[in-house]
C-alpha cells in the first residue's frame, strides 16, 4: 500500500519526459511470444503491470533480460501455456495472452483477468471471435482452458470497438491459416502500435487505425527491435494537472497526433497549447473556464482513461461542466472522494454534473482505481493545505513514478510504501 502526501496550492511549472505507453507495451509483450526467437524493446515503461507481465512470460519459459536501456525477450524456449492465476488475476491485459498463446501452441489456460474495477468488463467478444477462428473453451475453477486443432482465419464484425478483443484477434490471426478480416475494429493508437510491432516481425497486417483490419497468416516471425511510443494517457494526466493548478508545463516526447480531442477540450478552458515534434507546451495560467459538455468515446473521441483527470480539473473551473462516461459503467468512483475535498458535483447515471468551486481543501482520500487515483493526486495539487491519498497499488499500475514526474514539475509531495504482507 502506498501513501501520497501532497501539499497543494502551487501551480505546476517545469518540464518532464513522458514515459513509454502502458497500453501500447502490454499487447506487444504478449505478441513477442508468437516468435520463436528474440525481441528487443526500448522505452518500455517501468510500471507494475509490465512487471507482472514479464513474470508471466518467465513462468511460461520465455527468457527476459535487461541490457542498458533495452528489454530483451527470447521466446525460443517457451514450453508452457498456463498463465499463473496469482499473476493473471492482477491485471486486465492478461486476457490478450490468449491470442498469442493460441497462436503459438493452439492451447492456453488463463485465469479470468483482473484490472481496475471500473465496470463489469466481460470478455464475451474475445471468446466469440476466437471461437469463430476454431477455438473451443472449457471452464476451469478460476478461468478458462482454450484449445484448437488449427487456428483459421475468419471474417467477423465487432458490435463495439473493444480494444482488447481487437488485440486478441490480431494476435491470434498472425500465425493462423488464411486471412482474417475484422470490421468494427478499435482504432486506438495502441492497436496501430501492436500492428507496427508485428509487421516489424514479418506479420502481414493492413488497415490498422481504420475500422477494418486485414491479417494474412504467415508461417513464422523473425527477430526484431522496437521502440515504444510515449504514453498519451500519462501526458494527458499531466496536462490536466497543469490546467487544474493553472501552471505551465512542457511534456517532452508527448505526441500531439494522439491527443487531438484532449487538446481541444483543454483549449476550451482558456489554456494555450503549443505543439512541436519535441513535445507539448501548455500555458494554463488563464485556464479558468469550464470545458462545457464532454463525452467519452472510442478513439478518436475523448478517452475514458482521462475522464477522471478532467473531472478533477473541472471541480475548480469558473462555471458548470458536464461529463458523460460512455465506455465503463462504474468509472465515477473518484467523485465521492473529490466531494470530501469540497468539490460540488453530482452523478446521475453515466453523467457527472460539476459546478466549479473557488478551491478544494486537503483531507484524507482513497484511490479506488488507477486513473481515479492519479486524478486525486491532481486535485490535491490544486487544493489548499495537505491531502493524504491512500493507494492500494493502483497508481503504479500505469505511472512509473508520479513523485518523480510531478516533482520535476515543481509539486510539493512525498510518498511512502507500507508492506501489507
Ligand atoms: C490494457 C488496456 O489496453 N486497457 C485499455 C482497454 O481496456 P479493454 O480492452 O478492457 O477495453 P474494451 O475496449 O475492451 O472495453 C470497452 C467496453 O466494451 C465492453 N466489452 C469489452 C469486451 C468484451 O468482450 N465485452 C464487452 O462488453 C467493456 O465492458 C467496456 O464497457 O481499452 C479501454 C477503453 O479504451 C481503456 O480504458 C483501457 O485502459
Ligand atoms: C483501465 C485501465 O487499465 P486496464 O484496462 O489495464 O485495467 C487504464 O489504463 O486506465
Amino acid at each position: 500500500m502506498a501513501w501520497y502526501e501532497v501539499r497543494g496550492g502551487r501551480p505546476l511549472d517545469g518540464a518532464v519526459k513522458i514515459q513509454g505507453s502502458k497500453n501500447g507495451a502490454l499487447p506487444v509483450l504478449a505478441g513477442a511470444l508468437l516468435h520463436r526467437g528474440r525481441t528487443v524493446l526500448h522505452n518500455c515503461p517501468g510500471i507494475t503491470d509490465v512487471g507482472y507481465t514479464l513474470e508471466i512470460l518467465r513462468s511460461l519459459g520465455c527468457s527476459v533480460t535487461v541490457e542498458k536501456d533495452a528489454l530483451i525477450l527470447d521466446a525460443a524456449g517457451l514450453d508452457r501455456n498456463r498463465v499463473p492465476e496469482s499473476l493473471g488475476e492482477k491485471m486486465r491485459s492478461s486476457v490478450i495472452l490468449l491470442g498469442s498463446l493460441l497462436g503459438r501452441f493452439g492451447e492456453a489456460c488463463l485465469p479470468y483477468p483482473g484490472g481496475c474495477t471500473i465496470g463489469k468488463r466481460p470478455i464475451d467478444l474475445h471468446l466469440k471471435m476466437l471461437s469463430e477462428m476454431g477455438v473451443t473453451f472449457t471452464e476451469e475453477e478460476r478461468g478458462l482452458k482454450a484449445s484448437c486443432r488449427r487456428l483459421s482465419g475468419a471474417e467477423f464484425s465487432l458490435p463495439f470497438p473493444s480494444v482488447g478483443a481487437t488485440e486478441n484477434v490480431i494476435l491470434a490471426a498472425v500465425l493462423a491459416e488464411g486471412v482474417t478480416v475484422l470490421s468494427g475494429a478499435a482504432r486506438e493508437p495502441e492497436i496501430s502500435e501492436l500492428c507496427r510491432f508485428l509487421r516489424g516481425k514479418g506479420a502481414r497486417i493492413e488497415g490498422d487505425g481504420t475500422e477494418t483490419i486485414r491479417i494474412e497468416g504467415v508461417s513464422s516471425l523473425e527477430d526484431s527491435e522496437f521502440i515504444f511510443s510515449s504514453d498519451r494517457i500519462v501526458a494527458g494526466t499531466y496536462l490536466f494537472g497543469g490546467v487544474l493548478t493553472r501552471g505551465r508545463v512542457f511534456l517532452e516526447g508527448a505526441e500531439t497526433g494522439t491527443l487531438t480531442e484532449v487538446l481541444k477540450v483543454i483549449e476550451k478552458t482558456g489554456a494555450v497549447v503549443h505543439t512541436s515534434p519535441r513535445g507539448i507546451f501548455l500555458d494554463a495560467r488563464e485556464a479558468f473556464l469550464p470545458a462545457g459538455r464532454v463525452e467519452t468515446s472510442p478513439y478518436p473521441g475523448f478517452p475514458t482513461d482521462l475522464q477522471s483527470a478532467l473531472l478533477s480539473a473541472m471541480t475548480v473551473a469558473r462555471g458548470k461542466s458536464e461529463i458523460e462516461e460512455n465506455i465503463f459503467e462504474a468509472r465515477f468512483q473518484t467523485a465521492a472522494q473529490l466531494r470530501r475535498m469540497g468539490a460540488d458535483l453530482e452523478i446521475k447515471g453515466n453523467r457527472a454534473l460539476i459546478r466549479g468551486v473557488s478551491s478544494l481543501h486537503g483531507t484524507f482520500v482513497r484511490a479506488k482505481e488507477l486513473r481515479g487515483g492519479a486524478a486525486l493526486v491532481l486535485a490535491a495539487l490544486g487544493a489548499e493545505g495537505t491531502t493524504l491519498i491512500q493507494d492500494d497499488g493502483y497508481i503504479e499500475r500505469g505511472y512509473e513514478d508520479l513523485l518523480r514526474d510531478l516533482g520535476a514539475l515543481g509539486a510539493c509531495m512525498q510518498s511512502s510504501t507500507v508492506k501489507t504482507k
